[in-house]
């Protein structure tokens, strides 16, 4: 039977006191790769957020990897963030030290003591991206595209059970945005489970997956058109 690893039901999302979505109802399984997509400002973040415990979620019911969003408390929120692995547009590295001690950070953050350990992993991550040569590069002597693969690898460091992106492709050109998006391929390939935001229509026309559109303040399910030869 399918495994939920995240479900609302008529939840409302909130940014303050105005109510951005309503009755939204979701639920993705294991394994699944889903689109979330929509026009600016039409709350993709929003939810985004409510699920990693950025927003409350005052209405409705949800629960995601195991916690409960309703009863979610402050300090469950860093426990959480570790069966997450959360991808942002602007990729958030730490632009002071280099790509393997912007790893090192996370693991060492999260409890990773064993320095023969921490090394494996994170030499592993960053194969699963492509960037196992360029542990040593500071982030600033990266590409966008190379930015985004090392935030992908630190967002696997945890073995997250769900992997939360928000617009990971949206700072990068067509061409970088497709390899970026390759490497998300091969990670859900490998089993894992992703939710991602995007405006980019021509990705989604190159990596179909199931979609779930925000508009007119609720989400929906894009039925996808099969196109014929
Ligand atoms: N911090 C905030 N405080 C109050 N309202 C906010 C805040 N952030 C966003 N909003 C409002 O919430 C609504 C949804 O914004 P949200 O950022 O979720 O949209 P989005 O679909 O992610 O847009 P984009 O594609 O531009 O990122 C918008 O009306 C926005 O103005």
């Amino acid at each position: 039977m399918a495994e939920a690893i995240l479900s609302l039901q008529s939840a409302e999302i909130f940014q303050r006191e105005n109510l951005v979505l309503s009755n939204v109802n979701l639920q993705i399984n294991r394994g699944e790769f889903v689109y979330l997509i929509g026009k600016t400002g039409s709350g993709k973040s929003s939810l985004m957020k409510t699920l990693y415990g950025d927003l409350p979620l005052e209405k409705g019911t949800g629960s995601i990897v195991g916690f409960n969003l309703n009863t979610l408390k402050e300090k469950e929120i860093p426990f959480l963030r570790r069966k997450l692995g959360i991808v942002f547009q602007d990729f958030k590295l730490l632009n002071d030290r280099s790509v393997f001690e912007n790893l090192k950070f996370v693991l060492k953050a999260t409890g990773w003591k064993d320095q023969n350990k921490i090394a494996s992993k994170i030499k592993e991550v960053l194969s699963k991206v492509g960037m196992e040569t360029k542990d040593f590069k500071m982030p600033f002597q990266l590409s966008g595209g190379e930015q985004q693969r090392v935030a992908i690898a630190r967002a696997l460091l945890n073995d997250p059970d769900l992997i939360l992106a928000d617009e990971p492709t949206g700072n990068l050109d067509p061409s970088t945005s497709v390899d970026v998006m390759n490497v998300l391929k091969e990670i859900h390939d490998s089993g894992k489970t992703i939710l991602m935001a995007t405006h980019d229509y021509a990705l989604i026309l190159k990596f179909p997956y199931k979609t779930i559109k925000c508009e007119g303040g609720e989400l929906f399910e894009v039925v996808q058109q099969k196109t014929s030869v």
